[in-house]
């Protein structure tokens, strides 16, 4: 048995959702079907789960959120149109979508949470009631009924181990096709809680695992994961097979095209994972598999950059000697529930990467406030304009002179680098430099392993 997860792009029009139905119908062994909300039609468009997001943001405001409704109806709508299922049955939908508001959510963070897995909520029911429609056998599954427990924040969820076991109990043999929304699960009080945005792919590992797929397919509108990001290198090339580590650190610092939280659940049952073109299925794609009897075929195996962080310098003369200097950081860090990144040290100093999805300004304020009081550094300065860059390869264990392969190319292009890690994860360097070089520290690594 396969799980296949399609992503927005391969759902967002009639057309592309009569593909992805060829694809589906064309294996047997296609028997879990995991679907994303419709997503971006052309450059410009607006994703489903904006749309929610926007309802979601009008009813907390007590706006008028008639016309946002209807424009999201209309997307359901016209995919329903496309294949002449019944207004009768289609209705449904604009129903389920008007009752949103009417229901009881413990905060606004749930109730943002639950409008927004209505994307994928309302696109599973549409597609099995098309599927049943062209006459092919499906089932509708939500995820109360399959059992997917979550925990976290109510958008920031993550899977609780309790899933596995009523997986387990859930007798997917039974049926030709089942049809899950991804991107949420349920919490322990019953509310609606979603993954970080992409998260659809998590529910395709979470089922893979729980269901033992014997692979885990994943279609989205590219040909294969590439070496580096098509939006920032030209033609990059395909990478063919890599393993579970290689992906986690890629998708950790920017290969947006799979989830890296959805690694873990296909690490832990060891289900290969194959990245596909919806529009070219013949195309192999990427393989991701475990790092046993994986044999490299470069040095680097891809290159990426993440945006998103800042950091925290801190200097202190003899902060070598001072026993428990890290520890009363990291009690302030936790007393304002900030986890931290990296950590990387010199003997005087002392860098504190963060994702910036955890902060904001008045919570920068209020940790800088207390380090500078209960650590009093020498010096103490927020970085906010940082870039971390990874370049991965299982080729990099154990090889003399890859950083030097590196670090000499970004110095001829006067890239500045803020940091160097390489040590803790043999397969991987991290760079950290400012957000406007990052783009062209991938460019410059991707032409020195690839290009040449
Ligand atoms: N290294 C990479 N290889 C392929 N695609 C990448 C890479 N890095 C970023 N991307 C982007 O990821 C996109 C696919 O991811 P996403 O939009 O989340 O897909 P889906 O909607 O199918 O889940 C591609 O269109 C591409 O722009
Ligand atoms: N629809 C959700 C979840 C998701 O996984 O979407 P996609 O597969 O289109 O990246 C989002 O936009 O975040």
């Amino acid at each position: 048995m396969k799980v296949v997860k399609f992503g927005g792009t391969s759902l967002a029009t009639g057309a592309a959702v009569k593909q992805a139905l060829n694809i589906i119908t064309a294996d047997p062994a296609r028997q879990i079907v995991v679907v994303s909300a419709p997503g971006k039609r052309h450059d410009g468009d607006i994703k489903v789960t904006d749309l929610l997001i926007r309802y979601a943001n009008e009813t907390i405001n007590g706006e008028d959120t008639a016309k946002t409704v209807q424009e999201i109806f209309e997307r359901y709508e016209t995919i329903g149109h496309f294949f002449d299922l019944p207004d009768e049955k289609i209705k449904i939908i604009k129903e389920l979508l008007v009752d949103l508001p009417k229901k009881d959510y413990p905060n606004d963070e749930y109730l943002l949470a639950a409008f927004k897995a209505h994307g994928e909520r309302l696109n599973a029911r549409l597609i099995a009631m098309i599927m049943n429609h062209l006459g092919i056998k499906a089932r509708f599954v939500d995820p109360t009924e399959a059992g997917i427990m979550v925990t976290g924040a109510p958008n920031d969820a993550i899977v609780n181990p309790e899933t596995y076991r009523n997986l387990a109990g859930f007798k997917y043999e039974v049926y030709d096709r089942l049809v899950f929304p991804g991107f949420f699960g349920i919490t322990p009080s019953g509310h609606i809680a979603t993954f970080s945005r992409g998260g659809s792919d998590i529910t395709g590992a979470i089922l893979a695992r729980g269901f033992h797929a014997r692979l885990y397919e994943n279609f989205t509108d590219v040909d294969a994961i590439f070496s580096a990001n098509p939006n920032v290198v030209d033609d990059p090339e395909p990478i063919r097979t890599m393993t579970y580590r290689e992906m986690r650190e890629l998708s950790y610092a920017g290969f947006s095209v799979f989830h890296d939280e959805a690694l873990i659940p296909a690490i832990q049952g060891q289900i290969p994972i194959n990245v596909k073109n919806t529009h070219a299925p013949e195309k192999p794609g990427t393989m991701i598999v475990p790092e046993k009897g994986f044999k490299p075929e470069n040095i680097i195996t891809g290159v990426a950059s993440g945006k998103h962080f800042s950091a925290l310098y801190l200097h202190k003369y003899l902060l070598n000697k001072e026993a428990g200097f890290t520890l009363r950081i990291l009690d302030i860090l936790e007393k304002h529930n900030v986890p931290y990144e990296h950590m990387p040290s010199g003997i005087d100093d002392i860098s504190i990467i963060f994702d910036k999805k955890f902060l904001n300004d008045q919570l920068i304020d209020v940790l800088c406030d207390e380090i500078q009081n209960k650590i009093n550094p020498d010096r103490l300065e927020w970085i906010d304009d940082y870039s971390i860059t990874m370049i991965v390869g299982e080729g990099m264990r154990d090889r003399v002179g890859a950083a030097a392969g590196i670090l000499q190319p970004l110095a001829d292009a006067h890239i500045s680098l803020q940091m160097i890690n390489q040590g803790a994860s043999q397969i991987s360097i991290m760079l950290g430099t400012k957000r406007a070089d990052a783009d062209k520290a991938v460019q410059v690594i991707y032409h020195q392993f690839f290009a040449n």
